[in-house]
């Protein structure tokens, strides 16, 4: 199953639990949504979010935004019930919360016949998962997304949080190098202080440079510093496009442009940066 060509710049997630919120998920400005079961919505509020959840993904109406479920994981109360409705309600995809091996993601797998468009996406959250995630990242053609649960991976790591993020880096390095590895998307975590732009802006910075598709967000307010961020500009769209042309001029072999060599490999470089532009440009 191939993965989705559609932006996944910015993934916002939502408690289901919150109809506001689900009835925002329609009009806002993002790529995807992640409608929560999970750490957004209260033990005393999970029977209702999984009822709107449900009810709101089979009415659709979400236009070019992607739709995930993420489910409460299968060790919980709610998990089988989340898992049920999630898969009679056949999203975009269903996240899985701390993945922790190859046979999770495979038994949703399993299970997915009668909804053929539903991915999985796979939450990596734990040191063991971020050991483990060339082989979960390889599990199944339906996993589609690795999605980096930061806030769980620096609690287990019973470690600080710091603008450079260096705690996280040896997991973000891992799942990073595994979803490329496997040909899958690699969506960063969250930034929690989400009235403070100029920090997530860095965050945002980061991870793109890292590697990331995009992010996870919290708030809306968070959307379009992640899109300007995950965005080529007219200036990257100008150069990619004038390597394309000066390899194309040289017959295939080295060109140079404004005094640096173009190979194939900045020429693959510059058509993806260029499809991912169309692919914004179509949204
Ligand atoms: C953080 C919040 C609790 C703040 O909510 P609130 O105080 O209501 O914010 P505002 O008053 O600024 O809201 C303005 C309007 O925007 C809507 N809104 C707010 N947040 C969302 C959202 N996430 N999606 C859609 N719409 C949203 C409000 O309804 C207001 O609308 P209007 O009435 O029209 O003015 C809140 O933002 C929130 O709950 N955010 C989500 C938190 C969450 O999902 N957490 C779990 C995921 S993070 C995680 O678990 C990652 C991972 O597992 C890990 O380990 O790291
Ligand atoms: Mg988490």
């Amino acid at each position: 199953m191939a993965v989705s060509q559609l932006p996944h710049r910015s993934v916002l997630y939502m408690p289901g639990s919150n109809a506001r919120a689900l009835e925002k998920a329609r009009q806002l400005d993002v790529d995807a949504v992640i409608l929560d079961l999970e750490d957004a919505v209260a033990p005393d509020a999970k029977e209702l979010a999984r009822e709107q959840v449900t009810e709101a993904v089979k009415a659709g109406g979400f236009g070019y935004r992607r739709v995930a479920i993420r489910v409460n994981g299968a060790d919980t109360e709610w998990g089988a019930a989340d898992l049920d409705a999630a898969i009679s309600a056949k999203p975009d995809a269903i996240l899985l919360p701390k993945v922790e091996s190859a046979e999770t993601v495979q038994k949703l797998a399993a299970r997915l016949d009668d909804a053929p468009e539903t991915r999985i996406w796979a939450m990596m959250e734990t040191p063991l998962a971020m050991l483990k995630a060339l082989e979960i990242a390889k599990s199944s053609p339906r996993l589609e997304a690795f999605v980096l649960g930061t806030n769980d991976l620096l609690k287990d790591l019973h470690a600080q949080f710091r603008p450079d993020r260096l705690a996280l880096m040896p997991g973000l390095g891992l799942s990073l190098l595994a979803a490329k590895a496997a040909g899958i998307l690699c969506l960063d975590g969250v930034y929690n202080a989400f009235k403070d732009e100029e920090g997530l802006r860095i965050e945002c910075e980061q991870g793109r440079d890292l590697g990331f598709d995009g992010k996870t967000l919290i708030h809306p307010a968070q959307v379009s510093v992640t899109h300007e961020v995950f965005s080529p500009d007219a200036e990257d769209v100008a150069e990619a496009e004038a390597m394309v042309q000066a390899f194309e001029e040289a017959g295939g072999g080295i060109a140079v442009l404004n005094g640096r060599i173009v190979e194939n490999l900045h020429v693959e470089a510059a058509q993806r940066l260029l499809k991912r532009a169309g692919a914004i440009a179509a949204r």
